[in-house]
């Protein structure tokens, strides 16, 4: 589990390791600007200079033969982003290669790292100067476009040339595949902390992305730790690629106070250590929990059933489908494993939940908005039993105020963006708003707002699921980078993990670990499938996801 910092977090790291004394930020700039130019060098090894992958010392570079060998356009911006972008310029210019310098901003205003840069930079290289009407790119040759402009210091839009030369960049990339472009830390114009777009006023009310002036790189390249806005929101599209530099800041992290916010975690494969009761050691099946699922009626099981088969597979000792006596036929056609009860009311579950080795309930897919729908939910919530809702159940508490009151903290809700407006409008609003200033309003401080107006944990959906719960712990399973597995947007995909979420619970996992696992084990199984997956087959990946896992 690696933590996600925020721009003010990373700027008091980056203080403290100055305020030691044991490194400038001068040295932490030759470092970063040293790790772009090593990683754009790993990442396209057609680009590296003859002598290998890594830049070596200036002095090897100036006296290399290979003088002319690609071109580059560095945009550097008025801040220590741009000051990377002149150590960038240098490195690549001793490499041998030719390279035009643009700024935005004044040079005398420049920050003192940054300056210094400049000055080395200017002493080898020139910066050019934009008229309107120049094809500032240049000759068609071009082979890469750094984008300094801004990183974790973003805080207004983007305007005049600035964001005229990230269209130009944008606009030569697409003509020509050769053209890379490489952002510095960040893509301009995309805010550290929510990975949104900071677009001018102008631009508010125009639906799509690509119209605002922001970078789509090929690889951002960042320094020490990852952003949230790295794996939130548009940050990924934004970033194309993500690579990491270390920059010698690790043991800094401890040292300092980030502030009463706490972190986001990015769930990765280190976790899985932490739940070493994930794969069953001992015991008889009701030592590993009894899960209930209900379902709709006649033509709506379909949904509870994938639920039921997810928490199954995911080890809850027992599970059994609770549906009306009319769909009972339906049910018992198709489940083996699975066991069916009559859950002809409200009474008759509160009769079968006397059962105390019931122990984690599932509500809501295809169960319907009726008032009956509705009994059962307050039942269930009323029995405190661990509780995962989904769909209906969610449009159910979301129109209801006396229920949404009965959400406890043993309770998971697991909306996506169109759920989570009819449960949470006014902050759903708030995500909407068009960020016109950085730090943006982000999903993370979305899902903490709403996991603490509702008393539980809730995992909010996307390509970015951030999972939250009412003590500000969060969390982001990112099905993005090397995690994209598009192919899950696919009818019932949510079903199942509702059905690991539930299993887990019934395993005895805490509603937030249960959460993060459920996500993380369903982005998991989607990748060991690959495309052509539906949902039916994300319960029965699992097998191989934990074998994979050494379980
Ligand atoms: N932290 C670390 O450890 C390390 C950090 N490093 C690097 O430093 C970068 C952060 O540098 P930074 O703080 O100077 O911010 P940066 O993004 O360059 O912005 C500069 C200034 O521009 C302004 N401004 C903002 N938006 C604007 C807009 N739309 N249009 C016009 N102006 C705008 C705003 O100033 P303001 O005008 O508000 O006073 C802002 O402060 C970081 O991303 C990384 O690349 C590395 O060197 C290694 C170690
Ligand atoms: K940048």
């Amino acid at each position: 589990m690696t933590e996600l910092l925020t721009a003010a977090q990373m700027r008091a790291i980056e203080a403290a390791a100055i305020a030691s004394g044991e490194v400038t930020g001068l040295e932490l700039m030759e470092r970063a600007g040293r790790g772009v130019v090593a990683a754009i060098f790993e990442e396209w090894p057609e680009l590296a200079p003859s002598w290998g992958p890594a830049p070596k010392p200036p002095e090897y570079f100036l006296q290399n033969d290979e003088q002319g060998l690609h071109r580059a356009v560095v945009l550097c911006g008025p801040g220590n982003n741009g000051g990377d972008g002149f150590v960038v310029a240098r490195l690549l210019k001793e490499t041998g290669w030719d390279v035009e310098v643009f700024l935005y901003g004044d040079a005398e205003k420049l920050p003192p790292d940054a300056r210094v840069n400049y000055v080395r930079w200017v002493e080898i290289g020139g910066v050019q100067s934009f008229e309107f009407g120049d094809d500032v790119m240049g000759p068609d040759d071009l082979t890469l476009v750094v984008d300094a402009f801004f990183g974790t210091g973003l805080v207004r839009p983007l305007e005049g040339f600035g964001s005229l030369f990230l269209s130009f960049a944008e606009e030569r990339a697409s003509r020509f595949p050769y053209t890379k472009i490489v952002s510095v830390d960040l893509p301009s114009a995309v805010c550290a902390d929510s990975g949104r777009p900071i677009v001018s006023e102008s631009f508010v009310g125009l639906p799509e992305i690509a119209a605002f002036p922001v970078t789509h790189a090929h690889l951002t390249v960042t320094f020490h730790k990852a952003k949230r806005g790295h794996y939130l929101s548009d940050g990924p599209i934004c970033c194309g690629r993500l690579r990491f530099v270390d920059i010698g800041l690790d043991d800094f992290d401890q040292r300092v106070d980030v502030g009463q916010q706490k972190p986001a975690l990015i769930l990765t494969h280190e976790r899985w250590p932490q739940y070493p009761s994930l794969p069953k050691k001992q015991g008889h099946k009701y030592s590993h929990g009894h899960a209930l699922i209900l379902s709709g009626g006649v033509g709506k099981g379909g949904a509870a059933r994938l639920a039921a088969r997810g928490a199954l597979r995911v080890g809850a000792g027992a599970v059994t489908v609770g549906c009306p006596p009319a769909a009972l036929i339906e049910n018992a056609a198709q489940l083996n494993a699975i066991m069916l009860w009559n859950v002809k009311d409200v009474a008759a579950l509160t009769d079968i939940l006397a059962d105390d080795r019931i122990n984690a309930l599932c509500l809501g897919p295809g169960m319907g908005v009726s008032d009956e729908s509705r009994g059962l939910v307050e039942a269930g919530l009323k029995s405190g039993r661990a509780i995962v809702l989904d769909a209906d159940a969610l449009t159910l508490i979301g129109r209801d105020a006396p229920l949404f009151a009965m959400l406890h903290d043993r309770c998971v809700l697991t909306p996506h963006a169109g759920e989570f407006a009819r449960l949470f409008p006014d902050i759903a609003d708030k995500l909407a708003a068009p960020a016109t200033k950085g730090p943006a309003y982000s999903k993370v401080d979305a899902t903490c707002e709403a996991a603490k107006r509702a008393g539980c944990v809730v995992l909010f959906k996307g390509p970015d699921t951030v999972i939250a719960d009412l003590s500000g712990r969060c969390s982001i399973n990112a099905s993005v980078y090397e995690r994209s597995a598009p192919w899950l947007a696919t009818a019932g995909s949510g079903d199942v993990l509702a059905g690991f979420i539930t299993g887990l619970l019934a395993r005895g996992f805490g509603p937030m670990q249960a959460a993060e696992s459920g996500a993380w084990l369903q982005t998991e199984c989607a990748l060991s499938f690959g495309p052509g997956l539906i949902a039916e087959d994300l319960p029965e990946e699992l097998p191989k996801v934990f074998r994979a896992l050494g379980l």
